[in-house]
């Protein structure tokens, strides 16, 4: 059936196959990337966190935050990044990596948007540093 206009952005996403797919990639690419990892807080976390753990838990929070059936039940944002020193840079440099994955699967404009304003309503959280 066509997507409505009041549909859950979970629904008009396609429900949990591609939200995962779309996350996997996402955390692929984050985990590699070589500016990101300069920070060495970050790089050291990956021991903690390793890439399948972060993609089980990114995928159970954007289903939940897009009206899915999932429950989150990890950290929250601030506690979770808290010793982490994000820097701006590397928040613009992960923002980037997320429009590359939005634009490789296809994710429609309305779509990339919406997701785009809830990370975006996570900065305050996540970045420490200027
Ligand atoms: C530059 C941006 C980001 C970097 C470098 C980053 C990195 C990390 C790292 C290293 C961890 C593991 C922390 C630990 O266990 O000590 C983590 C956890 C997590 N991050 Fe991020 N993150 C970023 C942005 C985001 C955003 C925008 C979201 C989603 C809104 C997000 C969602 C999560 C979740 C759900 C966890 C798991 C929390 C838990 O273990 O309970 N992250 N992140």
């Amino acid at each position: 059936a066509q997507d409505t206009e009041s549909d859950s952005l979970y629904q008009r996403l396609g429900g949990l196959v591609p939200i995962s797919v779309v996350v996997s990639d996402f955390v692929d690419l984050l985990v590699s990337n070589p500016q990101i990892n300069r920070n060495p807080a970050v790089a050291a976390a990956r021991e903690r966190a390793p890439a399948p753990y972060l993609k089980f838990q990114v995928t159970a929070q954007v289903c939940e935050v897009t009206g899915g059936p999932c429950k989150y039940t990890g950290r929250n944002m601030k506690e979770s990044h808290a010793q982490l020193n994000i820097t701006e840079a590397e928040w613009q440099r992960m923002i980037a990596l997320l429009k590359q994955v939005l634009g490789k699967h296809r994710v429609p404009a309305r779509e990339s948007g919406e997701i785009l304003e809830i990370i975006n309503s996570t900065k305050a959280d996540i970045v420490t540093r200027p």
